[in-house]
């Protein structure tokens, strides 16, 4: 078959089939998405204007600084409504304008110079995520269901930084105000709409629907993040996560309790700006900030450490050389315990590499990144050219298996690739990383992101030694665009020495 025929061919599927859509509602889109771009080649047409590129070197051109691709209405599903009007979040916002009145102010607090601020908030938060495993499954011998904690933790960490408070998920277990769920199922629903936008006009966004029927704040993720802002603003900060028994005194001396205002959380930040600049920082913009941490910081994390682990375990040779390199770094004296820091964490080569690799073979977001293209002469690829208005988009899962790009070993857990003495080709493969986006709307919080995983790993690892409790079973990978993955089931005990 040639190029022409494998592109008229799957230009009838897609025709025929919606065939995003129906990926995307079956769950398991990054599959369908690899299987059919091993078959079709890096062109795959998965919808009536809409194209799936899988080819080397061109990210720039598509996510580039510049270049005038904007986020297509994929986005547009996501936004909130409050009080019957659209209020996009940052990530959400297809107008480059409004994205970069949002950005301006709060970006600074995302810096990488701000990260050493934010230790001790998620220091606080580590030392009680271990307190819980102690106490519930290494003393217990209980199976833990890992996957379903990190998100906790991940959730809890995002509250700690943002309202200096955690959210209670760890310290009671569960599912706070059910808002795990709430997040799920938002994305559950927007993953689908998002393949016919116009679906969601016709239904939630109808003008009719919202006149008469929708709630004054579309969202229980809005929601959540006003009952905090109100809490704060009304002095109600203290006592909303239940104080719990810290027995080990070196974790007991990290949780932070209450709120002291000095603190720098993302609360205290956007609230200044509001004050100086009552008409950037609005109202609802506040609000959109807070959803913006809740939704974009929480279930990404948490996919991110489950894959970790899970590679991990499953790769018993790669959890030696990770445990040996952590344990000697202690020895020396350059990693800390229980707590180590983000400068010592910096400094351990393979404990990068396996976080790399993890964040290589499961970016967290996994549909392809929609961009439409702009005016003018159109994306000239190969001898097609998309006209101005097709949509385009790379899906990370299915780049990051690209062979052309990551060698004959693309499909497999292999950190050691990122520790090659090949600089040049750590660059092209670096370059082609597309985990947390690129160009102008690259993540805002890939910062806190690597904090986190760094920081977090090699304090479980130091911990505790883990088996899978059935090293048989796989886990199952739900894609709703963020990849929930379930069935991470471990056996922990305390390491010794
Ligand atoms: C491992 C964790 C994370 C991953 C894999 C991730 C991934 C991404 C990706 C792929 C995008 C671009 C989406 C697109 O262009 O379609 C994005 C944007 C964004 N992310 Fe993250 N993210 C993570 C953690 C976080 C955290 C912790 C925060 C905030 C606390 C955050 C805040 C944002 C924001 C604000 C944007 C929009 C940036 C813009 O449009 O200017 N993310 N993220």
């Amino acid at each position: 078959m040639t190029l022409n025929d494998t592109w008229a061919f799957s230009e009838y599927f897609s025709q025929l089939l919606l065939a995003s859509f129906i990926f995307v509602i079956g769950r398991s889109s990054q599959d369908a998405y690899l299987a059919l771009h091993k078959e079709y080649g890096d062109l795959v047409r998965i919808g009536p204007n809409c194209v799936s590129i899988c080819k080397p070197d061109l990210i720039p051109t598509i996510y580039g600084i510049g270049k005038g691709y904007v986020k297509s209405d994929f986005y547009s599903v996501w936004q909130n409504i409050v009080n019957g009007k659209r209020v996009a979040s940052m990530v959400f916002t297809t107008d480059e304008a409004e994205h970069a009145a949002m950005k301006k102010p709060i970006a600074a607090a995302y810096s990488l110079s701000t990260l050493k601020e934010f230790e001790p908030l998620l220091d606080s938060t580590t030392a009680v995520f271990l307190s819980r495993l102690d106490e519930l499954f290494v003393d217990t011998g209980k199976v833990c269901d890992l996957g379903k904690y990190m998100q906790w933790y991940a959730f809890d960490v995002i509250g700690e930084l943002t309202f200096s408070k955690r959210l209670g998920f760890l310290e009671k277990a569960q599912d706070v105000e059910g808002i795990c769920a709430s997040v799920g199922k938002n994305f559950d629903r927007c993953s689908v709409l998002g393949q016919m936008p116009w679906l969601d006009r016709l239904t939630y966004k109808n003008p009719i629907y919202l006149r008469y029927f929708a709630k004054p704040v579309s969202n229980p993720v809005v929601a959540f993040g006003q009952r905090r802002l109100e809490e704060r603003l009304n002095d109600m900060d203290e006592n909303v996560q239940p104080e719990i028994e810290i027995e080990d005194p070196a974790l007991r001396a990290k949780v932070l309790h209450g709120t002291i205002p000095s603190k720098p959380d993302f609360l205290s930040r956007f609230l200044t700006l509001h004050e100086e600049q009552p008409d950037t920082v609005t109202d609802s913009r506040l609000l959109a900030y807070l959803f913006m941490n809740i939704n974009a910081g929480s279930d990404t994390i948490g996919a991110t450490i489950r894959a970790v682990f899970y590679y991990l375990l499953k790769n018993p040779d790669s959890m030696t050389e990770l445990v040996n390199e952590l344990q000697g770094a202690h020895k020396a004296s350059k990693l800390t315990v229980p707590l180590p820091t983000w400068t010592e964490c910096q400094n351990l080569p393979y404990l990068n590499a396996v976080i790399k690799e993890a964040l290589r073979l499961n970016p967290a977001l996994a549909l392809p990144m929609e961009r439409i293209v702009p005016p003018g002469p159109g994306l000239k690829i190969d001898y097609h050219t998309f006209p101005p208005g097709t949509i385009v988009g790379i899906n990370p899962w299915v780049l990051h298996r690209d062979k052309r790009i990551f060698g004959e070993d693309a499909e497999e857990w292999q950190p050691k690739r990122w520790l090659s003495k090949d600089q040049e080709k750590i660059k092209y493969m670096d370059q082609h990383i597309l985990t947390f986006g690129a160009g102008k709307r690259t993540c805002l919080g890939r910062n806190i992101a690597m904090l986190e995983l760094t920081k977090l790993v090699p304090a479980l690892l130091m911990r505790y030694e883990m088996r899978l409790a059935d090293p048989e079973k796989e886990w199952r990978i739900i894609n709703s665009w963020v990849v929930r993955q379930e069935g991470l089931d471990v056996v922990m005990s305390r390491r010794s020495g």
